[in-house]
């Protein structure tokens, strides 16, 4: 019972390599992670990127307030920014706290000799809680720094120091004052309404070189938790633009990210003032928290994890005896006669996965190995149940190594056919017997997976039929089990030599692989439920191998009288 599949187009194991913008962030270092550096790097990462960090100053703060703030020598992040510049490439950076005019104459000199496609400058001046994060006599330094970025992103308290002018009142006045920075430093500036009073927070993408103002609006989310919002929104948008490469796009998914973070910020429970945004909660919801195992990790645990059946099996009275053809003829017809009512019934099956398939290449898949099990390997029992000649001399039936999409069977095999039904599924005997009770479990098993729907499992509940004769099929080929399985004169060579037959194993590699794909990609608990299907079809393998030799069939009910 094997599905001598011929080989369709498989399903492809490659997972798109997308690039990961490597992305820098310039700034100063939250301990409560909220802001700063801390804030930048998840964000990095929230949204796809590679983080890094050179940090221009350490603070003491926490959601309440800053406390303290410590500006380490500025050479010495000269020597961060060295460090990372000269061995990996960046594709954007982000600057943020700058402390004091050294950091910022340290980062606009080496900007100056750097070439970074990506520069987002949050002009970080005032934290939240209202502490200067930039010393006053910085500003000056800071203007010069501004012509120097592609995006720059004040709140509109910052908005109105770079306008040089009073905090905006409305809407309007914040877009008029991001349009005369803009014009002013030839960068775009993304003008953020955080700030505003009112139930809106909208930002406005404002380009005065070309003239455009692109609104982004937006329901204020209430919540306490907008501790780091500038510095997050700000790193996202750098690695967005790095990697979409246009800055409408880049805000516009930047901000839908940062809205779902603020939402669950407040779930956090993070410090009693203005706590953190939940940076990574949509990826949590929607990708879950585990690791999931690569398909080769699960190929090798399903293969280790029946290896007491497999041993079992290669034990069995049934398949010594077949191997060195002292197997009486009897058992192996009573054998036959069981496989070709199991493939009928398992063909159907893998027609039935072939209607779940998301997609026309496993589609295919399975319906080439329904069309290869129905008439391919059931030429051959056809051949011994229809009494026909020596099967030993009829070659390999069936399994053609084709090309995909050409069918699954070989119509005849020649003239050692002569004298056999041409038409095997026609023939009287090939399902003259009745199912025993181990053929009947093992059906029931594979016909209630396929009406359960799920595809992945019953893919998994398919999948033991291929490997384990492929792998009997090898072993036998090779003289795992005496040479006498290699004899030409061998009485059962036409069955060892369709096991071993190549095209077959290419079909299960590409049922090995399909499978440990939709493994891979499952859930844990629906993963799980994919490996009990594929262990329960291993046990029914060995119960099928183990039946033609068994003493006696178990007796049958007595069934209860009628009245
Ligand atoms: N309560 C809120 N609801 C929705 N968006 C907000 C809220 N608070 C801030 N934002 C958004 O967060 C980003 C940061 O804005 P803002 O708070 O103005 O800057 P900063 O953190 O630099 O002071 C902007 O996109 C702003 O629209
Ligand atoms: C080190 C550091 N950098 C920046 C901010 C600004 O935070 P916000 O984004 O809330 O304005 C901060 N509080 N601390």
């Amino acid at each position: 019972m094997s599905a001598a599949a011929e080989t369709g187009a498989g399903q492809g194991a490659t997972v798109s390599a997308r690039r990961v913008p490597r992305v820098l962030s310039i700034a100063g270092s939250d301990p409560s992670g909220g802001a700063g550096i801390q804030a930048d790097l998840k964000s990095i990462a929230a949204v796809g990127g590679y983080g890094m960090s050179a940090v221009t100053a350490l603070t003491a703060q926490n959601t309440r307030g800053v406390r303290a703030v410590h500006v380490p020598p500025a050479a010495f992040l000269g020597e961060q920014l060295d460090a990372i510049g000269e061995d990996i490439a960046i594709d954007a950076v982000k600057i943020g706290m700058l402390a004091n005019a050294s950091v910022i104459e340290v980062v606009a000199e080496w900007l100056r000799r750097t070439s970074v496609p990506v520069v987002v400058l949050d002009p970080v001046m005032v934290a939240t809680s209202g502490d200067r994060l930039l010393d006053a006599d910085a500003e000056a330094a800071l203007r010069e720094l501004l012509p120097r970025a592609d995006l720059i992103t004040p709140n509109l308290l910052e908005l109105a120091v770079l306008a040089r002018e009073a905090p905006a009142a409305t809407w309007a006045e914040a877009i008029a004052q991001a349009e005369a920075v803009s014009a002013a430093t030839g960068a775009r500036v993304l003008a953020k309404g955080g700030h505003l009073p009112g139930a809106d927070a909208p930002d406005a993408l404002v380009h005065a070189a070309s003239a455009t103002v692109v609104e982004f609006g937006g329901a204020r989310i209430a919540t306490t938790a907008t501790h780091g919002t500038g510095c997050s929104l700000s790193s996202a948008i750098a690695t967005l633009q790095a990697e979409l490469g246009n800055w409408t796009e880049a805000v516009d998914e930047a901000r839908r990210w940062l809205r779902e973070s603020l939402r669950h910020g407040e779930s956090l429970e993070v410090g009693g003032g203005h706590g953190p945004v939940s940076h990574f909660a949509g990826l949590w919801s929607r990708g879950g928290l585990r690791t999931a195992p690569a398909p080769r990790e699960i190929e090798a645990d399903w293969w280790a994890g029946i290896a007491d059946v497999r041993g079992a099996i290669d034990e069995l009275p049934f398949i010594r005896a077949l191997a060195d053809g002292t197997l009486a003829r009897e058992p192996f017809l009573g054998y036959l006669a069981q496989d070709a009512l199991y493939l009928r019934d398992y063909a159907r099956v893998l027609a039935e996965a072939s209607r779940l398939a998301p997609d026309a290449a496993a589609q295919a898949f399975w319906a080439n190995s329904a069309h290869g099990a129905l008439v391919g390997e059931l030429e051959l029992h056809a051949g011994w149940l229809s009494g026909g000649g020596a099967p030993g001399a009829l070659g390999v039936p069936g399994v053609t190594g084709g090309a995909p999409g050409a069918p699954g069977v070989t119509g005849t095999t020649g003239a050692a056919d002569a004298g056999r039904s041409a038409d095997p599924l026609h023939a009287a005997a090939t399902f003259a017997a009745e199912p025993d009770a181990t053929t009947t479990a093992y059906l029931d098993h594979l016909l209630a997976t396929g009406a359960r729907g799920d595809y992945a499992v019953l893919a998994a509940a398919l999948l033991p039929c291929f490997w384990i004769y492929v792998d009997l099929g090898e072993r036998l080929a090779a003289g795992d089990f005496g040479e006498r399985a290699l004899d030409p004169g061998h009485p059962y060579a036409s069955w060892l030599a369709t096991y071993a037959d190549p095209g077959f194993a290419q079909a299960t590699r590409q049922a090995i692989d399909l499978v440990t794909l939709l493994a891979a990609d499952a859930t844990p608990a629906r993963r799980e439920a994919m490996h009990r299907a594929f262990r329960a079809s291993a046990e029914h393998e060995l119960a099928f191998f183990a039946a033609p030799l068994a003493h006696e069939p178990a007796p049958r009910l007595a069934r209860a009288a009628s009245r």
